[in-house]
């Protein structure tokens, strides 16, 4: 299983420039989060303060017991190994081929033969879908393909925590499905912790477990992906709707008299920007048929339950409604049976039927539903 990532109180700021404050959220162990915000609220360098290629001015950052801020350069480079990062741009040396790109921390990292290097190579390529294309130079590749590479050689030293900075950056729709269901399965396969920024709000909408946002300087919310998804925070819903009318402006926020302005045009017929109105939780992406179930999934509809009753009343619904009957009665809740009326919003008060006794532990364990999850393809190095 995937690592936890434990962050408290995170601070980081360039000389006078605060980039956030105390930021407090948990990745929790195998499942899939997403990390949104408009451009320069500070996404990258949290990904690289998570790894300690940036120091935050204060916090921690907790990984299987170390604190990443405060420890030793020996156990960073140790912990850093439980690490996976596809950057933007898929940070490719541009003068070896895929396969030496990809064997890269093979050679660096490990004492494997060139025999066992050539069989993971090989594996991760044919994973992300580059076989035969070992010997092109990242010049002579597609945007795509290139991600797909930087994709590969993060995987090959099967990392605990796999953190992808806009996977989707510079890639078509279709492109951006296909490295959606890439990375849904291949959470299905190795069950790692996997958090992804993203501007993109298919990727965002479809794909994570856990949704946050940063703006102003802060974390707006982390949570499960139907607080995010349901929430009618102006910023939230301006973002996910990509409008011009919101907080949300050119350079990060505006000041009100813009904003009366905008709205002003907009009541006058001016068009927003917005194309349509996205709101609600849409099903999530399964993995392809034949693979295993993602453990995560499971793992977290029983963490998040017993969270419900602290969620908005509009993510309780969608959590519950999300549910399959067999599994609202394990749990002893229902949906509202007004909530497809409404789309998931309730009005505030009127939520879902709760259980009345709270949270207990079922006295039976329920046995994996469908399939057996194998074991993972491969150990952890
Ligand atoms: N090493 C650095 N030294 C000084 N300032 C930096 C450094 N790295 C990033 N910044 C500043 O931190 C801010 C946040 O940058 P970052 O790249 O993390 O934003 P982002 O949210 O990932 O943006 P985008 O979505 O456009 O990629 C920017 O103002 C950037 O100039």
């Amino acid at each position: 299983m995937g690592a936890e990532v434990v962050i408290e109180g995170l601070t980081k700021s360039f000389g006078k420039q605060a980039i956030w404050r105390d930021v407090t959220l948990t990745l929790p162990p195998g499942e899939v989060s997403v990390m949104l915000g408009p451009s320069g609220t500070g996404k990258s360098v949290f990904l690289k303060s998570m790894i300690g290629l940036l120091k935050p001015d204060r916090g921690k950052c907790v990984i299987n017991g170390v604190d990443i801020v405060t420890c030793s350069e020996h156990k960073l480079y140790e912990v850093r190994k439980l690490f996976g990062v596809l950057f933007q741009d898929g940070a490719l040396f541009g003068s070896m081929n895929l396969y030496d790109n990809v064997a890269f921390p093979l050679r660096e990292h490990t004492k494997k033969s060139e025999t066992e290097i050539r069989k993971i190579v090989l594996e991760k390529l044919e994973m992300t879908g580059l076989s035969g294309a070992e010997k092109k130079l990242p010049g002579e590749i597609s945007g795509g393909m290139r991600k797909r590479a930087g994709l590969s050689r993060a995987l090959v030293l099967n990392p605990a925590i796999i953190l992808c900075d806009e996977p989707d950056s510079g890639l078509d729709p279709v492109r951006t499905a296909y490295i959606s269901q890439l990375l849904v399965d291949l959470n299905s396969q190795t069950d790692s912790t996997i958090l992804i920024v993203t501007h993109n709000i298919n990727v965002a909408r479809t794909v994570p477990d856990n949704i946050g946002m940063l703006f102003r300087k802060e974390l707006v919310m982390f949570g499960p992906r139907e607080v995010l998804l349901t929430s009618d925070e102006p910023v939230v819903e301006q973002f996910l709707n990509g409008r011009r009318i919101g907080p949300i402006g050119m350079s990060e926020e505006k000041d009100q008299a813009t904003m009366e302005q905008e709205q002003a045009y907009a009541d006058a017929g001016h068009h927003d920007g917005s194309t349509d109105d996205v709101r609600g939780v849409v099903p999530q992406l399964q993995p392809t048929p034949g693979l295993p179930e993602r453990a995560g999934v499971r793992r977290r509809k029983d963490r998040v339950m017993r969270i419900l009753h602290t969620l908005p009343p509009n993510a309780q619904e969608g959590i519950i409604e999300s549910l399959s009957t067999e599994e609202q009665q394990y749990y002893g809740v229902r949906a509202h049976p007004v909530a497809r009326a409404h789309h998931g919003q309730l009005p505030t008060g009127d939520v879902a039927q709760l259980p009345d006794t709270g949270w207990r532990e079922p006295e039976l364990r329920r046995e994996p539903t469908t399939r057996r999850m194998p074991p993972p393809t491969q150990g952890r190095s």
